[in-house]
């Protein structure tokens, strides 16, 4: 018997960022659309714990138990005295190291999915504090929708949407490392004051009217100035898509993903067949949210 289970990507439509804390993560305004781009993690009874990937990056994914996936099956195992013997198979389509919290997704995925396969009954509230352990993304890849997170992304309050928005997102040919995009972050604001991070009431307000001109005019990244510090040559990849009739560019999360909202699924198309021409990136998909959060197949 196996266990299959969907998981989005998400792009980050505000992620405000304060300074850094002693523990040395950073209190985030974050708010998360979880968008149509899935992992789909599947779990099978085996001899012992052992991970495969199938995708076109699949190369980049780490088949040892330092995998989101490995980590969350024997999270859940060594709390419910289980034996983690399974096989955790990951059909990889969230570009890796791409801000689009592919590996946070692959990480809520197995947990769901082992919970149910070894009806280990974890409830909703223990999977997230699981969650929280593995990574500062992977509540919100279980939950999906729309959510606003705080502390270091974690503690999740769910938003309304009022549509769908539609988006368009370019990869990169390489990934960018998100503590690194975050030392970045640390380094480009020595001596500033930063301010303490607050959502904004324009964005949360586009968001539930299901109005992509007032989201477009409302998104923000303060991570965006690292991301391209670190890859200058995004700025083209942002710049091809405005010029191609985007509402708003901006990178997605820590990068180097950068995301393009469209009024609609034909201006989707225009804007990624520009991008694909542009020769500013490695591949184009088009996307909508918000997605639902893990669910079982
Ligand atoms: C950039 C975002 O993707 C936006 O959603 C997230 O903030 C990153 O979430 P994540 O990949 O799940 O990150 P984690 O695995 O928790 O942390 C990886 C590293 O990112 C940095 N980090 C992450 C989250 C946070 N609030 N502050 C940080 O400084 C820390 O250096 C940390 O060691
Ligand atoms: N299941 C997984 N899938 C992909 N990468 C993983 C996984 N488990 C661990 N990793 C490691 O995590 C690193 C970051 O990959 P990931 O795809 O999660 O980045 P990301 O999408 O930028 O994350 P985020 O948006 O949450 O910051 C990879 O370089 C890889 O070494």
């Amino acid at each position: 018997m196996s266990v299959s289970v969907r998981v989005p990507a998400k792009v980050n439509v505000q992620l405000a960022v304060g300074a850094a804390r002693p523990d040395g993560f950073h209190d985030l305004a974050n708010v998360f659309l979880a968008v149509g781009l899935y992992d789909q993690v599947t779990v099978t009874p085996a001899e012992e714990l052992r991970i495969t990937c199938e995708g076109p990056d699949a190369g980049q994914v780490p088949l040892d138990r330092t995998n989101l996936a490995a980590r969350a099956a024997l999270a859940l195992a060594e709390r419910r005295g289980i034996d983690p013997a399974v096989h955790i198979h990951i059909a990889k389509d969230i570009p890796v190291a791409g801000g689009m919290a592919g590996g946070s997704a692959d990480g809520a995925g197995a947990l769901l999915a082992c919970n149910t396969l070894w009806d280990a009954g974890a409830s909703r509230a223990e999977l997230l504090a699981i969650c929280a352990e593995l990574g500062s993304d992977v509540p919100f890849s279980l939950v999906g929708g729309a959510a606003l997170g705080t502390g270091r992304g974690e503690k999740l309050t769910a938003l309304e949407v009022g549509a769908t928005f539609h988006w368009v997102f370019a990869m990169a040919d390489r990934g960018l490392s998100t503590p690194a995009v975050f030392r970045e972050f640390d380094r480009l604001g020595e001596g500033l004051d930063i301010p303490e991070p607050v959502a904004s009431g324009e964005l949360l307000e586009a968001l539930a009217k299901g109005d992509p001109d007032a989201l477009a005019a409302a998104v923000s990244n303060d991570l965006q100035s690292a991301a391209l510090s670190l890859f200058p040559e995004l700025a083209d990849t942002l710049a091809a898509g405005r010029g191609a009739g985007a509402l708003t560019a901006l990178v997605s999360g820590s990068g180097p993903t950068t995301a393009f909202l469209v009024r609609d699924p034909e201006s989707a198309e225009k804007v990624a067949q520009a991008l694909r021409v542009s020769g500013t990136c490695r591949t184009v998909r088009t996307a909508s949210g918000p997605a639902p959060g893990a669910t079982v197949l």
